[in-house]
């Protein structure tokens, strides 16, 4: 069956809470378990069989980054990927159906659509047979998971008959508790969607055209899949969701980074074993997962791990400790430096025996069903301590302390930081 996958990446203006690390590479792009964000959705639908083309869709300006990105997956996978760029924000729904022609050139049968920001298992092939088994093959299928009854609040709640995984309800953020199922950004189309989504983008069009606008033909562009599509879909037969139990996360902060390359980190040792570094004379201690690239320059008294990722051309001195980490390209790790959940930006060089820490906000590990808070970054006009985040070409002196702060690119501390951000 030819299919097509859409990955909605947004644009510029969102991805706050990934502050300073957007500043220089798009959000999709940011190096998660070693490769960029998207690349782990990409090899996901490259492997469903009949996958005609991957379209990634957002309103970021293409750039160098993005199309050297694309080359390279483009090769990789063998499957042919594009950037579709939205004239504006037209949201998750509004997109889709301006581009639908694109979407189903080429006879595609069926689509997936997926939040660039969330990891996954992503288990396309699975909900390609669940709608096989259940309801009809014309049916749309969202992908579910479990979360606690108060977190369920942050997400887009589902209620479904327990027998058929039919969704009678959806509601998007709700106030208070209706379901324990929750969205999680994946679905199943057929082009059926289309006119249900042109429903409400001809609604849009005749309430705004007793508005007095000049843009109102753009404004009606803007739909949004969960509360204007999904809410209106539910109970009408046509909406299922399928379950998993695989692993899932938002990546909305940069904290979720690192707790989503545990994640991804973790199912290497089945999909990607030749990722994770080993253990070997004359090289570092690697302890649980670790990813290095290939360029990097470890010396063989550093002890890594576990969760860390090492990007290209990073160097690593003598007696260094990285655990809970991401290290991007180019950055320096001068001898004795401890580096403990933290973001290192690219070329940021941190100066010997200095001390690098922040705290982590894993999802509680007592609660199976427990997810990651991406919080606010204050709490009654304090910084929330979270992971230390390190922007691109930061210079740490030797010998200080970092302790839960967020630095900006191109800064040159000159003395120990605690909770701040140094702007
Ligand atoms: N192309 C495009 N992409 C967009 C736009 N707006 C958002 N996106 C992308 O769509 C995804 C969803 O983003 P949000 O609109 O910020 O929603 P959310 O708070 O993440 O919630 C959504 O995802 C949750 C799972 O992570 C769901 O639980 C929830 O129901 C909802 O679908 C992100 O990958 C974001 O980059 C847009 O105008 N255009």
């Amino acid at each position: 069956m030819p299919l097509k996958a859409v990955i909605l990446i947004g644009g510029p203006q969102k991805g706050t809470r990934f502050r300073p690390l957007s500043f220089e590479v798009p959000k999709p792009l940011f190096p998660v378990a070693g490769v960029p964000m998207v690349q782990h959705h990409i090899e996901a639908c490259a492997k469903v069989p009949g996958m005609k083309e991957i379209l990634l869709m957002g309103f970021y300006q293409p750039n160098e980054a993005l199309s050297r990105f694309l080359v390279s997956a483009q090769q990789e996978f063998k499957v042919p990927i594009r950037y579709l760029q939205e004239y504006a924000a037209l949201g998750t729904g509004g997109g889709i159906y301006h581009f639908r022609d694109q979407i189903l050139s080429g006879g595609a049968e069926a689509f997936f659509v997926l939040n660039a920001d969330v990891c996954s298992e992503f288990p396309l092939q699975e909900m390609l047979e669940f709608r096989q088994q259940h309801g009809d093959v014309h049916s749309f299928v969202i992908l579910g998971t479990t979360a606690n009854r108060t977190q369920a609040l942050n997400y887009g709640c589902i209620v479904a008959n327990a027998g058929t995984q039919e969704v009678q309800h959806y509601v998007e953020k709700p106030s208070t508790f209706v379901s324990e199922i929750i969205n999680c950004g994946i679905y199943l189309f057929t082009p059926a969607i289309f006119q249900h989504i042109g429903e409400v983008f001809q609604r849009n069009q005749q309430e705004l055209a007793l508005e007095e606008s000049s843009n109102g033909w753009q404004r009606a562009e803007v739909i949004r899949l969960e509360q204007d599509v999904f809410t209106a879909l539910a109970g009408s037969g046509k909406l299922y969701v399928y379950k998993t139990d695989g692993f899932w996360s938002q990546i909305k902060s940069a904290g979720s980074a690192i707790y989503a390359s545990r994640l991804y980190l973790n199912q290497y040792s089945k999909s990607h074993p030749e990722r994770l570094a080993q253990n070997k004379p004359g090289g570092p201690v690697i302890r649980g997962n670790v990813y290095i690239h290939p360029t990097a320059s470890i010396d063989s008294t550093a002890v890594l791990g576990p969760n860390v990722s090492i990007g290209e051309g990073v160097t690593v001195g003598a007696g260094v400790r990285v655990r809970e980490s991401i290290v991007l390209h180019g950055a320096s790790l001068h001898d004795h430096t401890c580096v403990l959940n933290t973001i290192v930006g690219w070329d940021s060089t941190i100066g010997r025996w200095a001390r690098v820490e922040g705290t982590p906000s894993d999802p509680n590990p007592n609660d199976p069903y427990a997810k990651i808070d991406s919080e606010t970054l204050f709490r009654d006009g304090r910084l929330t301590p979270s992971i230390t985040i390190l922007g691109c070409s930061v210079t740490i002196p030797a010998e200080v302390v970092i302790l839960n702060s967020i630095v900006l690119p191109h800064k040159e501390l000159s003395r120990s930081y605690k909770n701040q951000i140094i702007l």
